[in-house]
């Protein structure tokens, strides 16, 4: 074995980085680290061509796949049956009990837009869910508050990393591993057989997929794993964000690769829209309104959800909504409209027939349950709800020129507060955060990060007058981090330049880089 730990060791990470789990990885790095290699350079060749004009279609050699009505994914299994209620979050201590006992049918464990991949989010994280499925997760904060996991906790699904990523604290002959199969192997390491044995499963959501191939590389890392440590073919079960334009043309081709072990589509709308301006940025025809405009209801965002629906339930796979980015506020204003958005969300995502959705905070499970029964009553799903009569072209799911709305100067503004924070967020360790009473995690972030370069790359008018330039974009964000200087203590003033100086070069640069996060993760020691 050649690998080495480069992040120091703390308690209990030896449990994670036992001899068993890293020989895994040492075996999964060997078997899959040259196609990751081959998946990243495939995304660069497609983007460039992008960039030069071409645009995406559905694929002419996969039509059979398409056109054959016969096959038909794994059956849903223990613990993926009903899923009409599913809460994402990060897999700190309290989150994760909070998320067991949120009432949610399955708890999305998240390493991926929720997680600053600091070395301790990434071990402690996976020590929390082993000692989740131990029940030994139990503890007493420092307010007197007790956590306890109750005794019908939500169904656990792991969202590891993308392939972009690598986890530079684990070093195999020289390089870093992919973080995907390290927060992968991992979990499948130490939890699979526990998870088998408490009656469930190893289950994983695959974020950030943008062709058919990358779902057959996952697939094949399921077959390595269930061969590797000898539990059946067909245990794990995956469901596969459909989050980049790309992957919306080759939706049935990833449940067709990934046939035996998939277990639905979710509709990742915030990576979606940032896939969009990332790849068609440069065009005059793809400029987006300010980001609150760009809703579910938008013409091209609509055509993404139907086909969505139809594809899954053609192919016996659950739907999963996506997640609305209004959390409950103490403010009782913009809680009653906070809640009345997401339920407006929620009963739309019902009544078009996806079997369940996500929800950010426990406060908000029973709005979408209560949205989801009203539709499903004593079913588990709607499966059975076809969406035959739904017809979705190429020009649909492009038709991005057909978003109303406008760009405006507090649209700007806040695109540049909002990642100046979430930035600064991020850096400090925490991948999700509330910021001016959303949501706001990485691929949030992601969009006001990219509007404001494609704006500024087609010197886009504001409707107030003027246009967005690189001289008002700066002193918007000088402005801002004074702002947010003044509201903080002045040890954090680092950071917030450290921040500031990332969106300086990811957001103001000729080319837009691909993530933010490969750019910021050298400031995670
Ligand atoms: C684009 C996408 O990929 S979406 C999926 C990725 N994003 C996410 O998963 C975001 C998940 N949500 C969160 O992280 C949080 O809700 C935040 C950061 C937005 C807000 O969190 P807070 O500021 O702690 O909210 P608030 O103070 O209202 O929380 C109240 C309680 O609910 C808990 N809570 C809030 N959100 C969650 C959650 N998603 N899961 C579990 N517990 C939660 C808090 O821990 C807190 O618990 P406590 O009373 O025991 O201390
Ligand atoms: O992961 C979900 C998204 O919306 O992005
Ligand atoms: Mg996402």
């Amino acid at each position: 074995m050649n690998i080495q730990i480069t992040g120091p060791m703390a308690d209990r990470y030896d449990e994670i980085l036992s001899p068993k789990a890293l020989d895994f990885l040492v075996a999964l790095d060997r078997e899959f680290a040259a196609r990751r290699v081959a998946v990243l350079d495939t995304r660069r060749a497609r983007r460039a061509r992008y960039a030069e004009g071409q645009l995406p279609g559905f694929l002419p050699e996969t039509a059979g796949i398409r056109a054959d009505p016969d096959w038909r994914v794994a059956p849903p299994a223990p613990g993926l049956v009903d899923r009409r209620v599913e809460i994402t979050g990060p897999t700190d201590r309290r989150m994760t009990v909070n998320a067991l006992n949120s009432g949610a049918r399955v708890w999305l464990a998240d390493f991926e837009d929720a997680l600053a991949p600091t070395w301790h989010n990434v071990i402690s994280g996976q020590l929390n869910l082993v000692d989740a499925i131990d029940r030994r997760i139990d503890f007493t904060d420092q307010r007197g508050k007790r956590y306890v996991v109750g005794p019908d906790p939500a169904t656990i699904v792991v969202r590891p990393r993308g392939w972009h990523l690598v986890e530079k604290h684990l070093v195999v002959d020289g390089r870093p591993i992919s973080a995907s199969l390290v927060d992968f192997g991992l979990y499948f390491v130490h939890c699979a057989q526990r998870q088998l044995d408490a009656g469930s499963g190893p289950y994983f959501y695959l974020p950030k997929l943008e062709d058919h191939r990358e779902a057959r590389l996952w697939n094949d890392v399921f077959r390595f794993a269930q061969q590797y440590v000898g539990i059946p073919q067909g245990t794990i079960r995956a469901t596969v964000l459909v989050e980049t334009i790309t992957a919306a043309f080759e939706m049935e081709e990833i449940l067709y690769e990934l046939r035996e072990h998939a277990a639905g589509l979710n509709a990742g709308r915030w990576d979606y829209i940032f896939s969009i301006i990332k790849n068609f940025g440069c065009r005059d025809d793809f400029v987006l309104p300010d980001r609150g405009e760009v809703t579910m209801t938008v013409p091209f965002m609509r055509a993404y959800t139907e086909l969505l629906v139809r594809t899954c339930h053609r192919r016996g796979a659950h739907a999963l909504g996506g997640m609305a980015a209004f959390i409950p506020s103490r403010d009782p204003e913009v809680n009653t409209v906070a809640l009345a958005r997401v339920r407006a969300d929620k009963e739309r995502e019902a009544d078009d027939g996806f079997d369940g959705s996500w929800v950010a905070h426990p406060g908000l499970v029973e709005i979408c349950r209560e949205s989801f029964d009203a539709v499903l009553g004593d079913r588990p799903h709607q499966l059975d709800r076809l969406r035959a009569e739904v017809t979705v072209t190429a020009d649909d799911l492009l038709a991005v020129d057909r978003t109303p709305g406008r760009v405006s100067a507090d649209g700007l503004r806040g695109n540049i507060a909002v990642a100046l924070r979430y930035l600064d967020a991020w850096l400090g360790g925490t991948g999700a955060a509330a910021i001016f009473n959303l949501m706001e995690d990485a691929a949030t972030a992601e969009i006001a990060r990219c509007q404001v370069w494609q704006w500024l790359h087609h010197a886009t008018p504001l409707a107030e007058g003027g246009r967005v330039t690189p001289d008002r974009v700066r002193a918007l964000l000088a402005d801002e981090v004074a702002t947010l200087c003044a509201e903080r203590d002045p040890a954090d003033r680092q950071r917030i330049t450290d921040a500031a100086a990332i969106l300086e070069r990811t957001a103001l640069a000729d080319d837009l880089p691909a993530f933010f996060t490969t750019e910021a993760y050298a400031h995670h020691m």
